[in-house]
């Protein structure tokens, strides 16, 4: 039994999705395209980082494999040829969106089997009695943005406008989102949380999987600059997840970063948090130190997502994936006899694809039970069988979905 330890880089897909089509992102391949700019030199940037991706951990722990098994060739510059040590493979998910709420949630054994709301591509995009409710209810003198846009462009665009007139900005994605701007210090903090919790209860006649408020600093003169104060504001997991069957059975889970917004705090011992991969990986190492026999930590490494993938940036991305990838030894040291560690993902963003939005991506799954041997698991139909496995490694009973490659 001993403990589980499962990691999430937001984004981080491998490519082959057998319904990208459905979604506009046939060929959308976060790894496989990463590591192909990195080989023609589109990877560089001065003072960052050089030359083809380098991930040695990650490849010993068969990435590169994963990757040929979801798309049938080895990422550009990776080897193949390497052995992995574990556990290796690649997963579809079966959820109608390719967001957050829905990867996460398929992976802990729940899929999303119904489609969430969605904002049309307009303007505006928010339909005018919700507006209305808000302004009304939320005690806002009207709202700016009301349209799909990049957060960190929109807030460049409205920052100031939004600092004069005291107005929110009011944006969305192909995400079921409803995102929420404001300066933490002319607009104020709490009053941007509580105006999501009004906006959390305003959106759910229409569906919308969360609300996120998105707090900034800065002025014109030196730029507006979002903060690590964001708040998801998530709608109830459909069923029981594998944090909620783990704490039912007696169990601990400790969370680390925005795991617990996304499961709306269902089913959450403890909850660690921290701005930035690094502080992140850094809560993982203090997480395991604390959990238990049969105790689950789970964390979430969210800049992959928000600050490289969403940006387009595949300098930004691949550096980070390194960074992780360098780190990692420190994460294998602490495993116990018998802890199964296992690296995923819940949903693509290709660095290089048209757009800011995610792409529909197979994720890796790759990992190991310490003291344990290698094992192909191949390519999972669904997310939900690394939550199955889960469960079956630390004893508890079977859910609903998915099927144990342990
Ligand atoms: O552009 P930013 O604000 O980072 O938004 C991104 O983050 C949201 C939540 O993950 C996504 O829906 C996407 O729109
Ligand atoms: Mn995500
Ligand atoms: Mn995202």
């Amino acid at each position: 039994m001993a403990r589980a330890i499962l990691c999430v880089l937001d984004s981080f897909g491998i490519g082959g999705a057998p319904d990208a089509a459905r979604f506009g992102d046939e060929g959308g391949d976060t790894l496989g395209h990463i590591a192909s700019a990195c080989m023609r030199g589109q990877g560089d940037r001065e003072g960052l980082r050089s030359g083809p991706l380098s991930l040695p951990n990650m490849t010993a722990l068969g990435l590169a494999r994963a990757a040929q098994l979801a798309t049938g060739k080895v990422p550009e510059g990776m080897d193949g040829s390497v052995e992995p040590v574990g556990i290796f493979g690649a997963a579809s998910e079966t959820s109608h969106g390719k967001d957050t709420p829905s990867g996460h949630w398929e992976i802990a054994g729940v899929p999303v089997a119904f489609d969430w709301g969605y904002f049309p591509d307009t303007v505006p995009t928010f339909p005018a009695e919700l507006t209305q409710a808000i302004i009304r209810e939320g005690g806002v003198p009207g709202i700016l943005g009301d349209t799909h846009a990049s957060g960190t462009v929109i807030i460049a665009e409205l920052g100031e406008e939004h600092v004069r007139t005291g107005k929110p900005i009011c944006y969305t994605s192909a995400d079921s989102v409803f995102q929420i701007a404001a300066h933490e210090e002319h607009f104020g903090l709490e009053r941007l949380y509580r105006l999501c919790e009004t906006v959390r209860r305003l959106v759910d006649p229409y569906n919308i999987g969360r609300v996120i408020a998105r707090p900034f600093i800065g002025d014109a003169a030196s730029g507006f600059e979002r903060t690590a104060n964001r708040r998801d504001y998530s709608v109830l997991p459909p069923e029981p997840t594998l944090l909620d069957r783990a704490v039912a059975a007696g169990r601990r889970t400790l969370t680390v970063g925005k795991i617990s917004d996304i499961f709306a705090h269902q089913g959450v011992s403890e909850v660690l948090k921290a701005a930035g991969n690094d502080a992140l990986f850094d809560r993982t190492l203090e997480a395991m130190d604390k959990a238990g026999e049969g105790d689950l930590v789970f964390a979430n490494y969210i800049d992959f997502d928000s600050l490289y993938g969403h940006r387009r940036d595949v300098p930004g991305y691949a550096a980070a994936l390194e960074a992780l990838d360098r780190r990692l030894p420190e994460l294998l040291e602490r495993l116990r006899p018998d802890d199964l560690l296992i690296l995923t993902a819940d949903h693509g963003c290709d660095p290089t694809w048209r757009g800011t939005d995610h792409t529909r991506e197979r994720v890796p799954v790759i990992g190991l039970v310490k003291g344990g041997g290698s094992k192909e698991i191949g390519v999972r139909d669904t997310f939900a069988d690394i939550g199955e496995s889960i469960a079956a490694h630390l004893g508890l009973a079977p859910g609903n979905h998915g099927t144990s490659f342990l």
